[in-house]
């Protein structure tokens, strides 16, 4: 047991992500030890749901963790060593419109890829601006370990607004999420396979897996999903869309079997495909609405009627909280762990812009993510991090100057919408859309 103990505010306390991390802090707490954790949210009555489960679960387990939970920032942000954001603004009600919206001009509708990631990041950036300021007016030398999404766009608009910042820390889980399916087709363990990842978040590849041994692992996961298929290690709890998703690894390995491909790539080189097949009525927000939201809300206010948490099993704990909980222990206790994150290129992708904020490995230590070298990438792969790079760069330019011209540049840039006409017509009805969220574009 370590005995430096740290102080958390989980931001976007009533996340349906939360009962999760919470859990896992709960099953990490001889490697993580806590002393308080707090919830933090905007709104009241979803923070109130999760904020008394949390109460619940660390009487249970924990009783010597402080537990509370606020709507008020000052209390929220004050005196803390991390800080655990997955905010989504505008909640699920806008992320039904980005879904919706750019499928009526006949383009993909996504969370974090295409136009919908684009009006999600425009959203996300004013909110998570804000929060940056507030914890460095109360907590000067917390770390901020951001999940919000879209987090490619969150990440390089932080870089930009906050250049001198080196405690801000953005994470995806969908590496780590693959790295634990790639190993389970080799019955190995994920936490000892060394992965070489290179791109953009929700952008990049696997080029090596390396074992115990120094044996790369790759040829051999290439020929299982080449002659068998991809499903995610914990298939049964997935959504048909995510098998859907999964299943597409192959087809991606067929047309480029240079690389292990990031999931969320489908959309980008297949975005006619993807169309085709999506439902403009239903997309995944009716998914979650009607799946996780209402399985997390209905078992969290379940335990608080009985008033015990021991009998639950639909608040498990996944690769997403523990993640989180594997991060922040990796860097308060100086652990060096190897784990995918974003940082600013500065030439670790040799022929990158420095200034893009690429996912790759990198050692987690008390002086934050120390990222692997990788080299110089191939054409095709540096010609389509490069535009989407762009892409990106476009969007928060477009935020931070309020100019239309580069909301439309960055939507022609993005390979799921391409024409600059369709650009036009699914930005303008975005632009109606978020009047009360996004920034005057002129
Ligand atoms: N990086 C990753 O790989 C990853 C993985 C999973 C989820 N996520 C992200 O985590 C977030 C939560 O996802 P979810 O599906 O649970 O959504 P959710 O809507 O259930 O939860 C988000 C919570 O944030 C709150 N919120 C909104 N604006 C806020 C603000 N300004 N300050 C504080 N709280 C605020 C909402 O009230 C809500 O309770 C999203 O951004 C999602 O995209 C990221
Ligand atoms: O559509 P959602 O809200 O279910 O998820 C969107 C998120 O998808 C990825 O997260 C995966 C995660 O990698 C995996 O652990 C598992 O728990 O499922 C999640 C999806 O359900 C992605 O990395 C996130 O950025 C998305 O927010
Ligand atoms: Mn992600």
């Amino acid at each position: 047991m370590k005995n430096k103990k740290s102080r958390i505010v989980l931001v976007g306390g009533g996340s349906t992500w939360s009962p999760g991390i919470l859990k896992a802090m709960t099953t990490h707490l001889n490697e993580f030890p806590i002393e308080e954790i707090k919830l933090y949210d905007i709104d009241a009555e979803r923070q109130e749901v999760i904020g008394e489960f949390a109460k619940i679960l660390f009487k249970e387990e924990a009783p010597e963790v402080k537990v509370s939970y606020t709507t008020d920032e000052e209390e929220a942000y004050r005196d803390v060593d991390f800080v655990f954001c997955q905010m989504r603004t505008g909640g699920f009600d806008m992320r039904e419109k980005d879904e919706k919206i750019p499928m009526k001009y006949g383009v993909i509708g996504q969370e974090t890829c295409g136009p919908g990631g684009f009006a999600y990041g425009l959203r996300s950036i004013r909110d998570m601006v804000q929060m940056v300021n507030s914890v460095r007016q109360y907590s000067p030398d917390a770390w901020i370990l951001n999940y919000t999404n879209p987090a490619a766009i969150v990440a390089l608009a932080l870089d930009k607004i906050f250049p001198e910042e080196e405690r801000i820390l953005n994470i995806c889980d969908q590496p780590v999420n693959l790295l634990r399916s790639f190993a389970s087709l080799i019955d190995y363990d994920a936490d000892k396979l060394e992965p070489v990842y290179f791109g953009l978040n929700h952008y990049g590849w696997f080029t090596n897996l390396y074992d115990e041994d120094g044996k790369d692992r790759m040829p051999e996961i290439k020929d299982i999903i080449l002659n068998g298929g991809f499903r995610p290690v914990d298939a049964e709890q997935r959504d048909q869309s995510w098998l859907d998703t999964y299943a597409m690894v192959e087809d991606m390995l067929i047309d480029f079997p240079d690389y292990l491909p990031n999931t969320y790539l489908q959309y980008y080189l297949y975005p006619e495909y993807k169309f085709s097949k999506a439902d403009p009525t239903r997309t995944r927000t009716d998914e979650v609405r009607e799946g996780r939201e209402k399985k997390v809300f209905e078992e969290c206010r379940r335990i608080v009627e009985n008033g015990t948490a021991k009998d639950s099993t639909v608040v498990h704990n996944d690769a997403h909280g523990d993640m989180m909980v594997e991060v922040a222990g990796s860097i308060f206790h100086n652990l060096r762990k190897t784990y995918v994150v974003m940082v600013r290129n500065n030439g670790i992708v040799s022929n990158l812009p420095d200034d893009s904020m690429i996912e790759v490995a990198a050692s987690l230590s008390i002086n934050g993510p120390q990222p692997y070298a990788v080299g110089p990438i191939d054409t095709f792969y540096k010609g389509l991090i490069e535009s989407q790079h762009g892409y990106e760069k476009l969007t928060v330019e477009a935020y931070m100057e309020g100019s239309y011209t580069k909301a439309l540049q960055a939507l022609t840039l993005n390979r799921t919408v391409v024409d600059a006409k369709k650009a036009r017509q699914v930005l303008d009805a975005l632009i109606e859309a978020n009047k009360e969220y996004w920034p005057e574009l002129k």
